[in-house]
């Protein structure tokens, strides 16, 4: 299990997260969820180890509380084990030189380059883009693809640095998505979020994710963190968190929650406020 307790940061005079728990179960999907500047990807890259808690962070600020990996605390553990255990798909990344697509990908194996034969890393990497439908992309420059088209490359990078769909692999292993449905096509965001729930569900990964959609988030979501201005709101399984009060107190939006009518999960319309126009069977 991944877990943060009681994580807080302040840069410059402002707090950026406050006390804040979250914990990612192998298996399952974490999803976090508020409005921008919520402390979403803050929180992200505490727990991914890219910010020590206990430690200063790069920004100059301190970060309170304590990270667990699998009960080990997180700055104890080697960067070589870390990267086997847990990766990264950022929420923008800038590469600056044209490398093809599948070189990009097979940058996911870099931790275990020597270990693995020539061979053995271009199935791995045919693999991934497969799994990705990356294949008629595999030769173009990571520069000329669209946004949405290289989101999925790396988090096929992603899933190959974690070696996600070996079986036999024992450790616990975990996914941290930052926005990662952002600029994706409505099939790709889709397509991008059932995969991560069926590697959770299928390959015991744990999987957090930052989302800006509560219907995605209802649909896929085994656990729900709500943060705003630095703090948790709510915290729990969908069912809980998912209610008019709580969506209200973390988004300053109206909403009106229906059983969804084709998957066992609610139905979430987010409604302006002061709209006299809205239907009278849609008034909150
Ligand atoms: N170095 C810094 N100094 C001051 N404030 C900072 C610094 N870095 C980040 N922040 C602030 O921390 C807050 C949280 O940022 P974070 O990126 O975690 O938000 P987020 O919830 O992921 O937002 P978004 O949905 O827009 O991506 C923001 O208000 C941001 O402006």
């Amino acid at each position: 299990m991944m877990r943060a307790e009681g994580v807080g940061l302040r840069l410059n005079g402002k707090e950026i997260l406050h006390g804040v728990n979250c914990t990612v179960t192998p298996g399952q999907v974490t999803v976090v969820m508020g409005k921008n500047g919520a402390g979403k990807s803050t929180l992200l890259q505490i727990m991914a180890g890219q910010v020590f808690a206990g430690k200063g962070s790069a920004a100059g600020g301190a970060v309170a509380g304590a990270v667990w990996l699998d009960e080990r605390a997180m700055q104890d553990i080697a960067p070589a084990d870390l990267a086997g255990r847990r990766s990264v798909l950022a929420q923008s990344v800038q590469l600056g030189f044209p490398l093809p697509v599948a070189e990009v990908v097979e940058l996911g194996c870099y931790g275990r380059y020597h270990q693995l034969t020539a061979l053995q890393r271009k199935q791995a990497v045919d693999n991934y883009l497969d799994l990705l439908d990356l294949n008629p992309l595999r030769d173009r420059s990571f520069l000329t693809l669209s946004g949405g088209e290289q989101k999925r490359v790396l988090l096929a990078k992603c899933l190959l640095q974690l070696d996600a769909e070996n079986p036999n692999l024992t450790t616990n292993r975990y996914l941290l998505l930052d926005e990662p449905t952002a600029a994706l096509d409505l099939e790709q965001q889709y397509r991008f979020v059932d995969l991560a729930t069926r590697l959770a569900r299928e390959r015991g990964l744990g999987v957090l994710a930052v989302l800006h959609d509560l219907n995605l988030a209802a649909r896929f979501a085994d656990h729900l963190l709500f943060l705003r201005d630095g703090k948790t709101v709510a915290s729990g399984p969908p069912a809980e968190v998912l209610t008019k009060t709580i969506i209200q107190a973390t988004f300053n939006v109206d909403c009106l929650i229906q059983p969804h009518p084709c998957f066992n999960c609610p139905l979430i319309t987010t409604l302006p406020y002061g709209k006299p126009n809205i239907a009278p069977a849609c008034a909150p």
